[in-house]
């Protein structure tokens, strides 16, 4: 499959898609000082070759305009001319896509997921049981206990994009970057927006409750791996 082959109105379809999600995402606040990036997949999907349309970078992403997304290869490279850079964060959307074949990754900093990777850092995952919103991610054991992981972030993105492959559990479709924000995918944008909102809601969920006891649960005290 080549990018020419993949039809205009498929892609015309994706960018509608995710120009919509983009504004619903920035009426939360979701895109504070230029922050968070979103991108879907095009075509047909192969690890080693695939297409995705992604936000460009720094722009302020609660306004729409006509420069807000271009198309790249599985290696992050945009694959028209276009004077518009994908996000800097691009090798962290090609890596999810190689190793999940998802079809929608989305990115989000927040006041609630920055502070709970804040707490969590150190044990490199956040632990969550109880919580019916568990469920959005297809979980549907009782009382089942969930990690969300939590990487080290650096400003060198190709150093976040290689440890990737190392905490990504495929059963829980996100991972948290420690004081940085999270990714969140699915299988198509609903899903992936699914995904985000219910991590968005456990993070704030257990800011609170953590407040409230005034202690940070560990990963083991609730029999997570
Ligand atoms: C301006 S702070 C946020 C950036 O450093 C980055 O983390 C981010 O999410 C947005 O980068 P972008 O290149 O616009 O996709
Ligand atoms: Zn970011």
């Amino acid at each position: 499959m080549t990018f020419a082959s993949i039809s205009l109105e498929h892609k015309q379809q994706v960018l509608d898609e995710l120009r919509l999600i983009k504004q619903q995402f920035a009426a939360k606040n979701w895109f504070p000082g230029t922050s968070g990036n979103l991108s879907m997949r095009v075509g047909d999907f192969d690890p080693e070759k695939f297409y995705f349309a992604i936000t460009a970078s720094g722009k302020d992403k609660s306004l729409s305009t006509p420069e807000d997304f271009l198309f790249v290869d599985n290696s992050g490279q945009a694959v028209e001319t276009t004077s518009l850079k994908p996000s800097a964060e691009t090798l962290i959307h090609c890596e999810i896509y190689r190793l999940t074949g998802c079809a929608a990754v989305f990115h989000v900093h927040t006041v609630f997921n920055n502070v709970i990777s804040e707490w969590f850092g150190d044990q490199g995952a956040v632990p969550a049981q109880g919580i019916e919103l568990i469920k959005a991610f297809n979980i549907w054991e009782e009382n089942a206990p969930v990690s969300i992981p939590v990487l080290p972030n650096f400003a060198h993105i190709p150093s976040i994009a290689e440890r990737v492959p190392d905490v990504l559990d495929p059963s829980i479709p996100g991972i948290l970057l420690r004081g940085h924000g999270i990714y969140a995918w699915g299988k198509n944008a609903f899903e992936a927006k699914k995904h985000l909102e219910a991590f968005e809601f456990i993070f704030e969920y257990l800011y609170h409750s953590i407040l409230l006891k005034n202690s940070v649960p560990q990963v083991n005290a609730i029999g997570h791996r």
